[in-house]
């Protein structure tokens, strides 16, 4: 068997081998792919960090992808609602789709409210040592509903939207993640740099 079969990056197993490895689809990147997975609040600054943080590596040559989740609703997730459940297949699919990616060789920024922990280890664990980032993005509930972007914060304390997070819903917040930014008190270029620096210490 090659060494580009044996070198496989994640931990799950799959039940056919592919031809290629990973590690060979990183190599023709020049880079180490792996999943920065964002965690916080609606309104926290997820979207805008992910995308900060996208840009950034981008302007260095990397190869990134974000998975928003606000987006990924539309399409691959539009058949799932708010519920406990929904969430938790939400964050499933999310976490697959990432761990596709970084087979394929990029480096996955996730954004998505991932309000349970259990889900959230559930997604680490389908990848390798030093593949998956925890990023906890810890701005608290009183700046995010006065930032209110999307005008959710003031339909849910007004009873039109049922089961939001933070108010109806739970949040589990990371107890050891690897990061943790609350962008009320870190600017945004000073945040991605301590994201970085974070993910290229490690
Ligand atoms: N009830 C309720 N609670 C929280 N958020 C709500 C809700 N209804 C709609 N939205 C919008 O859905 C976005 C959250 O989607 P996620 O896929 O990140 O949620 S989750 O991870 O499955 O919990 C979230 O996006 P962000 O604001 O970017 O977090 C909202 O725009
Ligand atoms: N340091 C910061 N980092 C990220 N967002 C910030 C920051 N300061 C203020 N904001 C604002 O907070 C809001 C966060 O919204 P968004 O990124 O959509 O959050 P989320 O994806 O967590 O729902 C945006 O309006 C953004 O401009």
């Amino acid at each position: 068997m090659s060494s580009q079969l044996l070198a496989g990056g994640c931990a799950a197993v799959r039940p056919f081998g592919l031809s290629l490895s990973a590690a060979a689809r990183a190599a023709l990147k020049h880079q180490q792919p792996c999943c920065l997975w964002l965690t916080g609040l609606s309104g926290s600054g997820k979207s805008t960090l992910a995308n900060a943080l996208e840009v950034h590596l981008n302007e260095q040559g990397r190869h990134t992808f974000v998975l928003d989740g606000d987006n990924l609703r539309t399409g691959l997730c539009n058949d799932l609602g708010m519920s406990d459940t929904a969430r938790k297949e939400n964050i499933r699919r999310i976490g697959e789709v990432a761990r596709l990616m970084v087979d394929a060789g990029l480096i996955v920024i996730v954004s998505a409210i991932s309000p349970f922990s259990v889900d959230r280890a559930t997604a680490r664990a389908l990848f390798g040592p030093g593949q998956f980032f925890e990023v906890y993005i810890s701005t608290p509930f009183d700046v995010c509903a006065r930032r209110d972007p999307k005008g959710l914060y003031r339909a849910a304390l007004d009873g039109r939207i049922k089961a939001f997070t933070g108010l109806d819903s739970p949040y589990e917040a990371p107890l050891a993640a690897d990061c943790e930014i609350n962008t009320d008190e870190v600017e945004l270029a000073a945040a991605v740099e301590q994201i970085l620096a974070v993910l290229f210490k490690k």
